[in-house]
This record gives structure tokens, sequence and C-alpha cells, in this order.
């Protein structure tokens, strides 16, 4: 898998930087929630959340459920105001006018939902889910110009013979081919940038393969940059450049995805590859390339009431005292190399080859999940 450009994050020397097309700066999403009982509480949902997405390259963030990977998508989609920090879009800050950006906005950053039946028109036929967005922001009128748009875009997602798809409703098709409109969808506003939230989490696991090997040439033919949101780590090594790990609304490690699945830099994301399927087994065999998830691994934190100092000491087998009151530091690794860890400034990072040293699945306190999105607010 190649590469168009290499991102701020490739070693030094290999070529110039490109500037990121969409970026996270520091970002914090709070939501205020209410009890039943009327309790008022705050969701630390993300915090800290920094990610760049570079023209023809694919990041993956990878977590657990709850961990924060959908609200990120969110803010970067500009569905979600940050509580604080910044959403840039080609170097310049979105903005935001009564709560909403404009709709500029929505035609470069396009996202993708898990469920693709959810986010199609049922009313209405294939034809006409495509041809909305054409009208829409590109005011393309015409009855020949429009069905030479939908062609193209049903080719371009290979929904081919397109006149097999072009007049199906959307429950006529399968939930492979579903997602295939949906993405084709995306691609009618002709973004620069794909977020894909657990695409293919719902699709078979037959067709998974196909659906990832779509993604990846829309990015190397077409140079979006696309941000794929996983529970599974096995997903994101087939697509990805670039992994970044959240664990309890935080981003825990980045960096180029060999070197982190190679050796892990966080033990949380050591947790994670140990428990991915054999890399040796690869895209021969399907199945086993998505059985490893994240939601296998134990209980996440509350985010209402996170643990102080590391959110994952209480399951970290390497927990110090500093760790417990402390939040790590950010520590550099060079070629693009990063991880939230005291084992790092501490001088102890080597222990992270060492076996025998398992970040337990059960070993921290199980925590209420938090969640009361009946009486939510946003802040
Ligand atoms: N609108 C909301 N109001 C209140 N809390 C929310 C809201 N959206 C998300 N949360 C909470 O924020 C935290 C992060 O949720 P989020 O959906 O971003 O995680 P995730 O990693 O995408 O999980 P999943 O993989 O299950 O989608 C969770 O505790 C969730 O309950």
């Amino acid at each position: 898998m190649t590469a168009t450009t290499v991102p701020a994050t490739s070693a030094p020397g290999t070529t110039v930087p490109e500037a990121p097309v969409l970026e996270a700066v520091d970002v914090t999403k709070h939501f205020a929630v209410r009890s039943a009982v009327g309790a008022r509480s705050v969701v630390r949902a993300v915090e800290g959340g920094t990610l760049a997405l570079h023209r023809g390259r694919v990041v993956a963030l990878v977590g657990e459920s709850g961990s924060g990977k959908t609200t990120l998508a969110r803010l970067l989609a500009g569905f979600y105001a940050p509580t604080s920090g910044e959403i840039r879009l080609e170097g310049t800050p979105v903005r935001r006018r009564r709560g909403r950006v404009e709709r500029g906005y929505h035609r470069d950053v396009q996202l993708i939902f898990q469920d693709p039946f959810g986010s199609l028109n049922p009313l209405h036929r294939v034809r006409h889910n495509l041809e909305r967005p054409l009208r829409l922001h590109h005011a393309v009128r015409g009855r020949a110009e429009l069905d030479r748009r939908v062609r193209e875009l049903l080719e371009r997602v290979a929904l081919t013979p397109v006149e097999q798809y072009v007049d199906k409703f959307p429950h006529e098709l399968s939930g492979g081919q579903r997602q295939r409109v949906v993405i084709a969808r995306a691609l009618a506003v002709e973004p620069k940038v794909l977020l894909g939230d657990e695409p293919i989490s719902m699709l078979d696991v037959s067709i998974r393969l196909e659906m990832l090997n779509l993604l990846d040439r829309l990015r190397s033919e077409d140079g979006l940059a696309l941000l794929y949101i996983t529970h599974d780590i096995a997903s994101a090594r087939y697509l990805c450049d670039d992994i970044v790990v959240m664990y309890a609304g935080e981003m825990v490690e980045g960096g180029p995805k060999e070197q982190v699945i190679a050796a892990p830099q966080h033990p949380y994301t050591r947790l994670l590859v140990e428990s991915s399927p054999d890399p040796g087994r690869g895209a021969r065999d399907r199945e086993a390339l998505f059985d490893a998830d994240a939601d296998s691994l134990g209980e996440p934190p509350s985010l209402i009431d996170p643990p102080a100092g590391c959110r994952f000491h209480p399951r970290c087998p390497f927990a110090m005292d500093v760790c417990r009151t402390q939040a790590p530091p950010r520590t550099d690794l060079g070629g693009g190399r990063w991880a939230r860890c005291w084992l790092h400034p501490e001088g102890r990072a080597g222990e992270l080859d060492r076996p025998g040293t398992d970040a337990g699945t059960d070993a921290g306190p199980v925590a209420e999940h938090a969640t009361d999105r009946t009486t939510q607010e946003n802040q």
C-alpha cells in the first residue's frame, strides 16, 4: 500500500511534509448530562485531541467503545463545536455562526456512518439519493448531465453494471451495496476528507475486505485524506498509514502503523496489539482480519469521573506512584512516533518489550460507563 504524500509524522528526510488538510488541535468536548434523579455532571468525552489528516493518507483511530472516537469524528465533521481547542481546515480555523459551520464545510469534509441503511433515504431510489447532493452542492442541472454524474459515481464505487443498481431502493440492496451507495453519495460533493466511523463494522465479514480496498483506492486515486475509525487494530493495520490510539477520551499513542504495531510504546496499545490476530495470517484469512475487537478487553473507565493521573493506571501492570496522580506528558519518540506514558520520562520504556507484564483485561475496577443521552445537552 503506497501513499502519495508523506505527512509531517514521517521520518525526517523522506519527503517534504505536506500541510494537513484537516486538523484537530488540542480539542476537548464535554457533554453536560443529568442523571435520572436530576444530578448534573459532565462527560469528558474528548480531552487534548490532536490529530492531522493529510492528502492521500489514512489515519486509523483505534480504541474501545466509549473512548471518544465518534465524538472526535463529529468534532472534525463540524457537527459538534469543541468545548475548547480548534479544528482547522487547510490551516484555517473553522468558524461557526449560530452554532453551525458554513455549508461549504460539509462539502469538503464528509462523515460516513456505521449504519448504511440509516444514512440513506429509504423512500428514494439510489438515483435520487445521489442526485440530491449533485444538485445541492454543485448545481448540476439537466437530465443528461445528472445521469452522467450518477453513472460515474456508481462506477467509482464498483456498483456495476450501473443499470442493475441505479433504480433500486436502499432496502433492495445488500449491506455492502448500501455502504457503497453511501460512499458514492459522499463522493458526489467532491470532498477533500472522508471520515469513516466504523464504516465496515455492520457489514458481513465476507465483504469487509472489499470495502477496505475501496477506501484504499479512493485515497490513492483521488488523493482523499481519510480517517478510519475502528475497534479492531487488525483492519487498521490493513488500511492505514498511521495509527492513533485512544483510551478513555485521550490519545495515548500515535505514529506510523508498522512501528506502533511492532513495538507499542504505551501499555494499552500493547494490550490491543497482543490481542489482535497474528499479522502473518493477514489478509489471506478474512475472518482473522476482523476478530480483534478492542471491546473484548475489559471495561473502560467512567468519563464523568475518570481515574486521576494516567487514565489507564488502574489496568496498567507498570503503574507507578506518579501515574496515579499526574497525567503523563506527551513524549516525542522521533520518526513521527509519540506516546503519553510515564515509562518514557521515567526512563523505563524498555520494560514494554519484556514478556510477562500483561496489561490485564480484568485488572482494573469496573467503572460505570458514563451515558445518559436522554437528558444531555451539549456544552
Ligand atoms: N451526545 C452525548 N451526550 C452525552 N454523552 C455523550 C454524547 N456522545 C457521547 N457521549 C459519551 O462520550 C463518551 C465517548 O463516546 P463516543 O461515542 O465518542 O465513543 P466511541 O469511542 O466512539 O464509542 P463507540 O465505539 O461505542 O462508538 C462516552 O462515555 C459516551 O457515552
